[in-house]
């Protein structure tokens, strides 16, 4: 299944300590969040959201809920070596494997104290209460050398990622770098909000908020997202990474400018920006779903020059603009989000390794139809939130190749651990006037 990089809306958990005991429900939230994830295939972030509203869970143990399910997800692996060993590898049914990871979560990694850890996940437990009560039991008298036992395992266990996915970066990047990006991807993100330019109180507004950094080049870090701020038009919800293709398509004032994949419109703002609200960005997306998103954050980041349509890339329907040809062209492609892994936690899980070639071929065919908007002498940037080859420089090796009249001009590739930011590939093509 492919995964689209929807908003990078936070999913930093809230700051929470779990010296207190906070209720049951909590544990039983958890596995009904995460067994619905595995049968559904919904967004981890989506079920969790929904039960927290429906479930109007008090503020610290919403906290609490995000936590253990986050962390349990992002541990999956290491979670069940640590089951397996606690149970001699037992036969285990998927409630009660989900409840031993929950229960060894809370135990080993996020430093909840053994008592509640133990006697409130048995509670949620129901018929396998006995066996989840003597396995944690076990852990907690065991801690120390379950620890002292992950150093020796492999990348996949330690840090928990498909053996496939550790196998083919580390034929991609090396070991060290393989190892680096694991353990990147198992912090919790950071927050990140962009200063929104065409809001003319945005930077005084933000110049008062103690809760933000300033990190330079109109991005902010925070501990959570600043709703009213965000909700204003006042910033955006987006990683600094997100702003190095619009920075690279460098428009001007007054071109014209198609975000081809558009949707929900981090990138179309910060194009606005760059030309100053004047001339005219054509933002088109094939989802509708997403197209509603897109027109709501544009008008409320104050962007007046794009124009919203649906426009399937791939499909044969005629361009919602005529025979207009373009100065610069922005294609964020939909990609396999393997720069995103910190932030998108689901998509490890999901990711399958013969995606990559599909997503590379669906790549291309959206390049090669988007040049046909191109005016010769115009720039054209390619962009993922991928850090594999085959989705980037395999693609742009490939469309070189087959369209003589372009050249590339430059590219770049962020690697999380190296640039302390989400992963993301950019690459400038030029069609020769
Ligand atoms: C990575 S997302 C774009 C994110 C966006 N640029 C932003 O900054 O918010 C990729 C987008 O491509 C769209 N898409 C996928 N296939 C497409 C196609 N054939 N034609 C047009 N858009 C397509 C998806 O619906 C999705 O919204």
């Amino acid at each position: 299944m492919t995964v689209d990089s929807i908003d990078l809306f936070p999913l930093t958990p809230l700051k929470t300590s779990h010296s207190s005991s906070p209720s049951t429900s909590v544990r039983n939230h958890a596995l009904d969040v995460l067994t619905d994830w595995q049968k559904s295939g919904r967004f981890a972030t989506e079920l969790l959201d929904e039960r927290v509203r429906r479930a109007v869970l008090s503020p610290p143990n919403a906290a609490f809920l995000h936590d253990i399910v986050f962390t349990t997800l992002r541990n999956i692996s290491l979670l069940d070596f640590w089951a397996d060993q606690l149970t001699d590898g037992k036969h285990l049914d998927h409630r009660t494997r989900w409840l031993l990871r929950i229960g060894l979560c809370q135990l080993l990694l996020l430093g909840v104290p053994s008592h509640a850890a133990v006697n409130e996940t048995v509670a949620a437990a129901g018929r396998s209460g006995a066996l989840v009560n003597a396995v944690l039991r076990r852990a907690g008298r065991e801690e120390a050398k379950l620890h002292a036992m992950v150093e020796a395992q492999p990348l996949a266990v330690r840090y928990s990622h498909p053996e496939f996915m550790v196998r083919r970066w580390i034929k991609i990047m090396g070991k060290a770098k393989a190892e680096a990006l694991c353990q990147w991807n198992q912090e919790p993100p950071h927050t990140y909000v962009r200063l929104n330019a065409l809001n003319e109180e945005a930077a005084e507004r933000l110049a008062k908020m103690p809760e933000l950094t300033d990190v330079g080049e109109g991005f902010y870090q925070c501990e959570t997202a600043p709703r009213e701020a965000l909700k204003h038009g006042l910033c955006y919800a987006q990683d600094p990474s997100t702003a190095h293709a619009p920075r690279m398509l460098a428009p001007k004032p007054g071109e014209m400018v198609l975000d081809a994949c558009a949707a929900p419109g981090g990138k179309t703002a910060l194009l606005a920006e760059i030309m100053c609200n004047e001339g005219r960005i054509f933002a088109c997306d094939s989802s509708p779903v997403r197209l509603t998103r897109l027109r709501e954050n544009l008008t409320r980041l104050k962007v007046r020059i794009a124009q919203v349509h649906a426009f399937d890339l791939l499909g044969d329907a005629p361009p919602p603009f005529g025979d207009v040809l373009f100065d610069r062209i922005l294609l964020d492609v939909p990609c396999s989000n393997s720069g995103v892994m910190r932030r998108r936690i689901d998509v490890r899980w999901r990711l399958q390794e013969e995606e990559f070639a599909v997503l590379a071929e669906t790549q291309r065919r959206i390049v090669a139809s988007a040049l046909r908007f191109l005016k010769p002498g115009g720039s054209l940037v390619y962009s993922t939130c991928s850090i594999d080859p085959e989705e980037n420089q395999g693609v742009i090796k490939a469309i070189l190749e087959a369209h003589p009249e372009l050249e590339m001009i430059e590219s770049r590739l962020i690697f999380p651990p190296k640039e302390q930011t989400d992963g993301a590939f950019a690459a400038r093509l030029v069609k020769k006037a």
